[in-house]
């Protein structure tokens, strides 16, 4: 089997110690590819090569127009290769292809989103409050971008940092997570084949204590971005305070998702389980917290326990296959653990709850769908964020109270409303402390819409016109055009 390489400096090389990790399918634990094992050295190697692109200015200074056109150029190899990337994602993350095929073409939107942004502001004229003078401001590139990207949306992930980056004039270093980084290998082929330059793109694969911590660190780095779990965040952004760095977090949630009695209830059902059920929970946004007024609660229960049980596990590369596997075994034995702890703490598991009987999926890292009601904001399993296919039940009874229970986190990713009552899914939207919240809808993002938290969910917003800032300078340019001496001293 080929090794899969990292790319530094325009070349695909081995890591500097020769090690290599092997990618296994979570679906049946196969080795899928092997990949090369980047460490410090790697990661030191690929910011001097990015570090030398920015400062040669072959991509920062070259007109906006032609770093558009080459963004667009990656965006079209990335729909001409659809299925192949959508299959290594799935391959990877175990996720449905159908799934994974819908990544894609968000993907490619993103592509384009930013290619379109990248020529078409050039600055702003202020009006100067000094006589003659000229006041105005530029965006400019940061300058050495760090990247970090987690398991969950592998290339998704990825590319809402690649995209902006490339637009703006950065260059960069990525890292995938170890996990999973058979689609960003892939994706940087083809950024290769569109022509980026030298040394603007690199990627390294590896450990992200090691590797990841290096380009947190590192002088010589001027941005950090990092998408994952909030503990990393913490660590990365005492690393990134070296050289105060420029700093973007996206990190985890536990999402509430209220349902008033006056909702649609079969719309309010399918996109309950819609908000959790979907890549076996392990999206930052799913809807892990059901906040149902109490008088719909016994037939909103009954109607979700009737569909969960009937989801299908099993190969995503399957058609009829609606929920995969979780990424890992360590990951199988955390939301194991998060379900017993639930249990201990009182909620009590009305379907689901373990790991499935089917003979075919015990190779797998699969659990079962699982609805825990009599839930409480006191109990670790409706404040944590347990990242698998499990959905807490809480109840309420005013509409203070489900707007406290909703906010009632240390995260505030997103959150959704369900509700005819238009005024008063106004009202609440008002007081959720999220960045993201839908009205009668759940786990919506596109590329036009910023994506980020409040609270301990992040910092900064990526995507929509804040995620092209995120990767811009704003420098201000006063010019006297009258100079003479000022005679002050
Ligand atoms: N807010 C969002 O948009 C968003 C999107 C996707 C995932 N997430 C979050 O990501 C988490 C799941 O992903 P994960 O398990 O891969 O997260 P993680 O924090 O374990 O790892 C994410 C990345 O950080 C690297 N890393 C680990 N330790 C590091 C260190 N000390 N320094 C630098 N890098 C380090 C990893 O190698 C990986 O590439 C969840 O919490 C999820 O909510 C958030
Ligand atoms: C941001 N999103 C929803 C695409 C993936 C979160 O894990």
């Amino acid at each position: 089997m080929n090794i899969k390489k990292q790319f530094i400096g325009g070349s695909w090389v081995t890591s500097h110690a020769g090690a290599t990790r092997d990618i296994i399918n979570p679906y049946n634990q196969e080795l899928v590819a092997k990949v090369t094992e980047s460490d410090e050295s790697d990661a030191k190697a690929a910011i001097m090569a990015a570090r030398k692109a920015f400062d040669q200015g072959n991509w920062s200074t070259i007109p906006a127009i032609e770093r558009s056109k080459m963004v667009h150029d990656i965006a079209d190899l990335i729909t001409r290769d659809r299925e192949e990337l959508a299959e290594l994602e799935s391959l990877d993350t175990g996720k449905t292809v159908e799934e994974s095929r819908g990544d894609m073409d968000d993907i490619a939107g993103v592509f384009r989103y930013f290619a379109e942004m990248a020529d078409k502001d050039g600055g702003a004229i202020i009006e100067s409050p000094i006589p003659h003078s000229t006041s105005r401001v530029v965006c400019e590139p940061v300058g050495v971008c760090g990247q970090i990207t987690p398991w969950n949306y592998p290339l998704l992930q990825a590319s809402w940092k690649l995209a902006p980056a490339l637009a703006a004039g950065n260059t960069l270093v990525m890292k995938p997570s170890e996990i999973t980084p058979l689609t960003s290998i892939k994706v940087f082929e083809l950024m290769e084949e569109a022509g980026i330059p030298a040394g603007v793109i690199n990627l390294v694969l590896g450990p992200g204590d090691s590797v990841g911590a290096e380009l947190s660190a590192s002088d010589d780095v001027d941005l950090i971005s990092f998408t994952g779990g909030i503990e990393t965040g913490k660590r990365i952004m005492q690393a990134a305070s070296s050289n105060v760095k420029n700093l973007a977090l996206e990190l985890g949630g536990k999402n509430p998702n209220v349902v008033f009695a006056d909702a649609d209830f079969e719309t309010a059902v399918d996109q309950a389980m819609n908000a959790v059920f979907f890549h076996a929970g392990q999206i930052c946004s799913a809807g892990t917290r059901l906040i149902i007024e109490e008088t719909i609660h016994d037939d909103f229960v009954n109607a979700l326990v009737d569909r969960v049980q009937n989801i299908k596990l099993g190969n995503g590369f399957d058609e009829a296959t609606q929920m995969g596997p979780l990424i890992s075994a360590d990951h199988l034995n955390k939301v194991i653990n998060y379900v017993e702890n639930g249990k201990k703490e009182g909620a009590t598991v009305a379907v689901g709850g373990g790991r499935p009987d089917d003979p075919e999926l015990q190779h797998g890292f699969f659990y079962l769908p699982t609805v825990l009601t009599g839930c409480t904001t006191d109990m670790g399993v409706v404040q944590d964020e347990g990242f698998g296919p499990v959905i807490t039940v809480e109840t309420f009874a005013t509409e203070d109270e489900a707007i406290r229970l909703a906010n009632d986190s240390i995260y505030g990713l997103s959150g959704g409303v369900f509700t005819h009552d238009i005024a008063k899914a106004e009202r609440c939207v008002a007081k959720m402390r999220m960045g993201t919240v839908w009205i009668n809808d759940v786990n919506l993002y596109f590329p036009q819409a910023p994506w980020g938290g409040y609270k301990q969910s992040g910092i900064g917003r990526e995507l929509g016109k804040t995620g092209l800032e995120e990767y811009q300078e704003t420098k201000h340019i006063f010019q006297n055009l009258k100079p003479e001496p000022v005679k002050w001293f």
